[in-house]
């Protein structure tokens, strides 16, 4: 498993953003493991974590202008990555060129009325290649607002990161949100670990019991491979 993918995880469970035991998630499933990105906030953890999407990115080669977040988790996401793209990259002469113009911008849940008003914050969006981050993706609810807010400025969707991939199947079909997503949008949707990755790095680390518990909700509710 590559390195940063590693470092990814030490943090998650370091900080308590993942969690082995017994959880009710968003869609009723009971799983043996949760999620928490917002647990993620210190600053070695939220460092750890930009340099993880930041070595997805990269590795993509997909060609973008801004990292939009997605309010309100996917707001720190945006500018952390943006930042740590550039800090990244500013010593090779190839990437610097492609990373050091990338902006970040975001939306407000409320829309203001006031001041310089409407619900974009941060880079323009008008005629860009915009990559959306965020933590998760459950049911595609938040990747398709923010999709849209992004075809109204009249840029373009050029991608999605998210942090964890569950490989489970939506309530409504065989694959996972991150593959129906990309299907419908034709799109890259990628994310720095997936399930099968915790799996992995679990493999040395955990008790049989929370191993076994995690295989059976795969065999369970794991998403078809296309
Ligand atoms: O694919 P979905 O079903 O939309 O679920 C994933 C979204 O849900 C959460 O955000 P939420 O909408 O709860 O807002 P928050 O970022 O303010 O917590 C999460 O941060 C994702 O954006």
């Amino acid at each position: 498993m590559e390195s940063y993918k590693n470092t990814f995880l030490d943090s998650a469970v370091e900080s308590n953003a993942l969690k082995f035991g017994e959880f009710v998630l968003k869609s009723g499933r009971k799983s043996p493991y949760f999620f928490n990105l917002g647990l993620c906030c210190s600053g070695k953890i939220v460092s750890n974590l930009a340099e993880a999407y930041s070595q997805v990115i990269i590795n993509s080669n997909i060609e973008f202008d801004i990292v939009f977040g997605p309010a309100y988790k996917g707001i720190p996401l945006a500018a952390v990555v943006c930042s740590k793209l550039y800090d990244l990259t500013k010593n090779d002469p190839v990437l610097k060129e492609k990373y050091s113009k990338i902006a970040y911008s975001f939306n407000r849940k409320e829309k203001k009325d006031h001041g310089e008003g409407g619900i974009i914050v941060g880079a323009n969006l008008n005629n860009k290649r915009v990559l959306i981050i965020d933590d998760v993706m459950t049911a595609g609810t938040a990747f398709g607002e923010a999709y849209d807010i992004i075809q109204n400025e009249k840029s373009i969707v050029a991608g999605c990161v998210i942090a964890l991939d569950r490989e489970e199947k939506t309530p409504d079909s065989e694959f996972s949100a991150l593959q129906v997503v990309s299907e419908k949008y034709k799109i890259p949707v990628l994310s720095i670990v997936t399930l099968n990755d915790i799996i992995h790095y679990l493999s040395d680390k955990a008790d049989d019991e929370t191993k076994i518990a995690i295989e059976a909700y795969r065999t369970v509710y794991g998403a078809a491979k296309i």
